[in-house]
């Protein structure tokens, strides 16, 4: 049975593990390293789909969890899926619930059958089994489907580690059984084994037997030091088939990005830009900038001297700050467009200087303009 989703490695890195490549997948390619920026709710949150296409953006994703809850699979299916009913024509992938289940819901209990919990909008009791995320997955019939995992809290204690990772690799291989739809969409398996290296190792070897198209680092970005999610970094990518691609959960901010890139990550998603935005936080070559501070109400300036996107381009940072303090819509338009555009033109940039085998100049270029993380 062929897949939807392959991956092909364009050039290797001649000094790091960083690598550039291309997914391909049935409504469209990937060019890699990339970011992809999150539609929780079937938006990319303040964004047109046309405006997030602006960006550069080639591949978005949304959320089991929350579709599932509201408008509900069913609505989605009926309107032709996710790209019909958000007309979004490009990839998407889907994240599991996993996570937000863990983070989200008040989840009463987790047992091999799956997780009961009640729903963050009006508390009514739900059962998710992997079976069930994956009929969600296909109803809304994105391009990547994720496995239904359990993330591991960050400090979670090693023996319950070893339980939880040993039942994400049952309910991977239960994921794997019940999707049929395998020519328009390829299952992620995705990696536990929390802070623990040989932990990581084996939940890598387990989900890599079930030779997927593609492979998550999961159980990361959960509030972990950074010293410590590099460490585990370090080790846990190379444990992952090179000849796929490789996905690192939740990391959008820039130091993370490059320290994933280097270490041969090939995918990256995160809701900071748009939250940030959200907040009047714009992230800029300079570092990130908060509009709302005194300092930019008489400054005519643009956000981002090196930034060429159409915010950039026509506004000042004294009308964004007032768009900000006047709580307009607006504000949120305009910073999220700029932060998306920001971080896709800042893989893009990455994509080049790996190709160009410069990569390691390019980074110490950037962390030089951009100050301290
Ligand atoms: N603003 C903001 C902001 C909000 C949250 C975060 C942390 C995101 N971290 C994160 N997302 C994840 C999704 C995940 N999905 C699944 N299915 N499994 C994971 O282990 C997993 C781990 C994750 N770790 C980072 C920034
Ligand atoms: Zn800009």
């Amino acid at each position: 049975m062929s897949n939807a989703v392959t991956y092909e490695l364009i050039h290797q890195d001649t000094r790091t593990r960083a690598r550039r490549g291309r997914i391909t997948t049935p409504h469209g390619t990937i060019e890699t390293p990339v970011f992809m920026p999150v539609g929780t709710q079937a938006t990319v949150k303040a964004m047109k789909p046309e405006d997030v296409e602006a960006t550069g953006a080639e591949i978005i994703l949304g959320n089991t969890y929350h579709l599932y809850l509201r408008p509900g699979e069913d609505i989605v299916r009926e309107a032709g899926g996710l790209h019909k009913f958000m007309n979004w024509n490009r990839p998407i992938l889907t994240d599991s619930g996993g996570f937000q289940v863990f983070s989200l819901g008040k989840f009463r209990k987790i047992t091999e059958e799956g997780v009961t919990f009640k729903s963050y909008i009006d508390g009514s009791k739900h059962m998710m089994r992997p079976e069930t995320s994956i009929d969600i997955q296909n109803a809304l019939g994105a391009d990547i489907i994720m496995a239904f995992d359990e993330c591991v809290e960050y400090e979670a204690e090693k023996p319950y580690v070893v339980r939880s990772l040993e039942r994400t690799t049952r309910w991977l291989k239960r994921c794997k059984d019940h999707h049929q739809n395998t020519e328009q969409q390829s299952l992620f398996g995705i990696m536990q084994g929390g802070m623990f290296k040989d932990l990581r190792r084996i939940s890598a070897e387990q989900i890599v037997d079930l030779d997927l198209p593609g492979y998550a680092i999961g159980g990361l970005s959960v509030g972990e030091p950074k010293d410590i999610m590099l460490d585990v970094l370090d080790d846990c990518v190379d444990y992952l088939p090179k000849e796929k691609p490789r996905y690192l959960m939740g990391v959008g901010t820039v130091d993370y990005l490059f320290e994933g890139v280097e270490r041969g990550v090939d995918m990256f998603d995160c809701v900071l830009p748009t939250r940030l935005a959200r907040h009047g936080v714009a992230m800029t070559s300079h570092g990130n900038v908060n509009i709302k501070n005194a300092v930019h109400q008489r400054d005519f300036s643009t956000l981002d001297p090196e930034c060429d996107c159409y915010v950039c381009r026509n506004y000042s940072r004294a009308y964004l700050r007032h768009l900000f303090k006047s709580n307009e819509i607006l504000s949120s338009m305009l910073l999220s467009e700029h932060n998306i555009h920001f971080l896709v033109n800042m893989m893009k940039n990455i994509r080049k200087s790996i190709e160009e085998d410069r990569f390691v100049e390019y980074k110490k270029e950037f962390y030089d303009k951009y100050g301290e993380f």
